[in-house]
């Protein structure tokens, strides 16, 4: 660790007009909630409450979740001890911009009644448009690039399924991008920091086993269903085939979030989609099968996965978990902001430094889709900068793979 103060950066709010955040709220936010008011033929009291979320994304106010949010009451408790209190009634642009939009989604499912009770419980508002996503064409022709993988050798297929798994953050399964997993291809180019070998060399190959003696496990915190999470599983079951891991812990959302964030109904849809595929997709949904039933692989849907708070914040049996881990893999731009910290960090701030607070072994696949970035090369950094590149940051056209052994 350096011996310079680790100062943390200011903490992104989205008040700036103009700024990528505040245009998330502003316009991304309203667009989500007419994209679910047009899916769902919604009862009168559900297309009120939508009406007054959408009022309010413009220029409202955080408001407390209603007696009501949820039967148990248990959601209203945790929330409250996310810091609730402390943001209520406060403008939507003044509170942290991860605060801001986390509870954003959650006031979305209570308009749509997902905590229920009633006829709505449980559905989740944003399953046509993954059903629609898994079930495209270009996911028949993405499953059928697996024959091929299938004939490279074992350390070429696990790198092209790396990037299929990278890629698919931008929802483009990306092992079909990798040149024959070399990595030569234009996605090298727009990689801002590989850490790729050193995921590589935290995965045992078989025989040589753990540091400590134990069974080599990865924790993979998926981010979005559909064709992102088809390619992690596929990762997941290459690793398991091959032996570089002997369980995996697949973290998803307990409830839907973020608009296409992997839910265990997700886990199960692409399972089936990978099953009923047939040829080399299904022999990967086959083992995936099996070691679920057998207990190799399980499921996670911690409550703290839907919160609006960092990782830094997590509770005591979420960081077992990752302890326990021989590596987590975190998915996705918003786990990559709650891993760092969404924060105005200058892009060359150390990741290892950002990261310390993570128990074990971490690692991040990202592309970019908002401001906060850590862990580059002042020569990266200036040549985005130099780029003219203006949306390098958001626009999801560049990525990382990044460790902190
Ligand atoms: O986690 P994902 O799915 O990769 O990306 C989600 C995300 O980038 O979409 C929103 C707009 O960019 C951000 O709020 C959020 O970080």
């Amino acid at each position: 660790m350096p011996d310079t103060p680790f100062v943390p950066a200011p903490v992104i709010v989205g008040d700036e007009p103009g700024s990528f955040p505040h245009g998330v709220l502003a316009e991304r936010h309203p667009a989500i909630v007419r994209q679910v008011r047009d899916a769902f033929p919604l009862d009168p009291p559900r297309r009120h409450a939508l009406d007054a979320l959408l009022a309010s994304c413009a220029d409202g106010v955080v408001e407390p979740l209603p007696a009501d949010a949820d039967p148990t009451g248990r959601d209203r408790d945790r929330w409250a001890r996310w810091g609730m209190d402390a943001y209520a009634g406060r403008s939507w642009y003044d509170v942290p911009w991860l605060w801001a939009e986390s509870h954003f989604y959650r006031r979305l499912l209570d308009a749509v009644g997902y905590f229920g009770p009633g006829a709505w419980q449980g559905v989740d508002p944003f399953r046509p448009a993954k059903l629609a996503e898994l079930d495209a064409p270009e996911t028949d022709q993405e499953l059928a690039a697996l024959e091929d993988l299938d004939r490279m050798p074992a350390d070429e297929r696990g790198r092209a399924l790396l990037h299929g798994s990278l890629w698919g953050n931008r929802a483009d399964l990306g092992f079909r991008l990798s040149d024959r997993g070399t990595g030569t291809g234009d996605e090298a180019a727009a990689l801002v920091a590989d850490d790729s070998d050193a995921l590589w060399s935290l995965l045992p190959v078989p025989g040589a086993g753990t540091p400590d003696g134990g069974p080599a496990t990865l924790c993979l915190v998926a981010d979005n269903a559909g064709r992102e999470l088809v390619p992690d599983l596929l990762l997941v079951s290459h690793l398991l085939a091959e032996g570089r891991v002997d369980r995996a812990v697949l973290h998803v959302k307990p409830y839907p979030y973020y608009v296409s964030d992997a839910t265990p109904t997700d886990v199960l849809d692409a399972l089936r989609r990978l099953v009923t595929a047939g040829g080399a997709a299904a022999a990967h949904g086959e083992r995936l099968w099996a070691a679920l039933t057998d207990g190799r692989v399980t499921v996670r849907a911690h409550p703290f996965s839907c919160a609006p708070l960092p990782y830094a914040d997590m509770p005591g049996d979420l960081r077992a978990d990752f302890a326990a881990a021989t590596v987590t893999v975190l998915k996705g731009d918003l786990n990559y902001r709650r891993l760092v910290g969404d924060r105005w960090w200058p892009p060359t701030t150390s990741f290892a430094d950002v990261t310390g607070y993570f128990p074990g072994a971490v690692a991040a696949l990202r592309t970019l889709k908002s401001d906060v970035v850590t862990g580059l090369d002042a020569k990266t950094e200036a040549a985005l900068e130099a780029s003219g590149e203006r949306g390098w940051r958001t626009s999801g056209t560049h990525a990382l793979v990044q460790v902190r052994c």
